[in-house]
């Protein structure tokens, strides 16, 4: 895409600077930090709540409030995700932070399987109007396939047919949101003229599953196009982000992976044309903050000992042969682990040895570790580096734990905090991250008092805005409108 102008791939006089992202979870992202004692739980249907983390993160520098969303629900949320299970309409509740926040950016997720694109260009584009360009859409193509049956359709579709899709939608969009040049309006009372028609276009699309004729009824937006995030791990995902998206929410969560998913990202990007610095990759991080790393750590044994369990914790109620090795019934790939995987059977399936005979709390023996597969190993190791124990000290029931919780976590002191930040941001291996809670309030203002400080003693994150709007605060330009160029 043409960009008016020079690229600024860095924020402060030559100085590369961190981005952050705030998630909202309205009951934070452990399973059960809504049950944490004194953690907000009851918010998720009271605006001001939302009002109250955003204005949070908007005195702390944030570059931006993210909206995750997915367009179905079920009961299986209850245990793994209280915060999905109910929640407000994205553009919803964007608009409500919009007349309540000054300065922060507002990233709503909208899938474009479910939304025809002359309506998301039209929410989207009215979202950066009400915002004065602090809008953005995080383009997701659906976590829930439920979502189907919500929305009339006989299947979610394969991913093919998604991407498919969602390639043809964001290239209707952009020319929806280009079809009102800067400067259409003229709007003079005296010659009775209100706008120059030779400044406003149709598109005339006629495509493999939408057309549209255009133009879009808002004007160009503050940002031209509002900021492109998008979230998404496979080989279509990473092609369309490196096509399309301004901003990565990547799902990495070793410094190895997100530096090979990092280095890849910028290689389609370049491939596609596309100068560097202009692909900004930010990882989801749940940083759990404690005063001391001691203090996180018995937050977060806290935390795991409020995690409900299978009533059959040994076999989830099955019989032992479900659970046998070459059985593969362990994991629902890339979803939270829930009920009936929270037992030592799907365990021993993770970990790739038979635990028929431990009890959960007998401490993993160096034996049956040594015999661990590779899923196993890192889950050991993560474990070791959250709980700061090892073996002879971890039990199955720490490692059920870890399973449960999965994710991106980081336990320990502000200090530890920046520290990890700043290794994968010194490695390249982020241009900052999309920071979540494990429960609210309490992480989120840890968070900005003691870690936000820590960042910018050294060096790594603003001490205040620059520019008006979200491509400003990413020194991104605004895009040529293609039917002015
Ligand atoms: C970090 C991350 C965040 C995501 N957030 C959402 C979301 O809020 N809503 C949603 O429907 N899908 C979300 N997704 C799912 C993606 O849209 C995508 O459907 C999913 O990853 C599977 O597609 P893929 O194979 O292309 O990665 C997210 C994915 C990742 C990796």
């Amino acid at each position: 895409m043409a960009h008016e102008g020079q690229n600024h791939p860095n924020d402060d006089g030559g100085r590369r600077l961190m981005h952050l992202g705030y998630m909202y979870w309205a009951n934070g992202t452990h399973p059960a930090g809504w049950r944490y004692p004194g953690a907000e739980h009851d918010g998720a249907f009271e605006p001001d709540h939302i009002v109250r983390l955003a204005r949070t993160a908007e005195a702390a520098k944030f570059d931006f409030f993210f909206f995750g969303d997915r367009l179905a629900t079920g009961l299986n949320y209850e245990l793994t995700n209280t915060s999905v299970l109910a929640r407000f309409e994205p553009f919803t509740a964007a608009s409500y932070l919009a007349t309540r926040t000054k300065e922060i950016g507002i990233v709503v997720t909208a899938n474009p399987t479910y939304y025809e694109p002359f309506n998301l260009a039209r929410l989207v584009s009215s979202l950066d109007h009400v915002t004065h360009g602090r809008a953005s859409w995080n383009i997701v193509t659906g976590a829930d396939g439920r979502a189907a049956q919500n929305y009339s359709r006989s299947e979610h579709g394969d991913p093919d047919y998604r991407y498919d899709r969602a390639d043809e939608f964001i290239s209707i969009v952009r020319r929806l949101w280009d079809s009102w040049e800067d400067g259409a309006f003229i709007r003079d009372k005296k010659t009775g003229s209100f706008v120059d028609g030779d400044k406003i276009h149709s598109l005339n699309h006629v495509g493999k599953t939408f057309s549209v004729k255009g133009p879009l009824n808002v004007a160009r937006a503050p940002q031209g196009h509002p900021v492109i995030l998008h979230a998404g791990t496979s080989e279509r995902s990473r092609n369309f982000g490196a096509g399309e998206a301004d901003v990565i929410f990547a799902a990495s969560a070793t410094l190895e992976d997100g530096l090979a998913y990092a280095n890849d990202m910028r290689r389609r990007a370049r491939e596609r044309g596309r100068p560097d610095g202009q692909i900004r990759i930010l990882p989801g991080i749940t940083p759990l903050i404690g005063k001391t790393r001691e203090a996180a750590r018995q937050i977060y044994d806290q935390l795991n000992a409020l995690i409900i369990l299978d009533d059959d914790v040994q076999f989830g109620g099955r019989e032992p042969s479900y659970w046998s090795l070459d059985a593969k019934v362990g994991e629902i790939r890339g979803e939270a682990v829930g009920a009936g995987h929270r037992n030592l059977g799907a365990l021993s399936q993770r970990v790739g040895i038979p635990l028929l005979h431990v009890g959960i709390d007998d401490l993993v023996d160096l034996e049956r570790a040594s015999a661990f597969n590779h899923a196993g190993s890192k889950l050991l190791a993560e474990t070791e580096r959250r709980t700061g124990r090892g073996i002879g000290q971890i039990s199955w029931r720490d490692l059920l734990h870890t399973y449960i919780v999965g994710g991106h976590v980081v336990v320990g002191s502000a200090d530890d905090i920046a520290g990890y930040f700043e290794t994968w941001f010194k490695a390249e291996a982020c241009d900052g991250f999309n920071v979540q809670s494990a429960y609210v309030y309490e992480q989120l203002d840890l968070f900005v008092e003691l870690v936000v400080p820590e960042l910018q003693r050294r060096g790594l994150f603003r001490t205040d805005y620059r520019g008006a709007t979200l491509r400003d605060r990413f020194g991104l330009e605004r895009p040529i409108n293609h039917f002015a160029a």
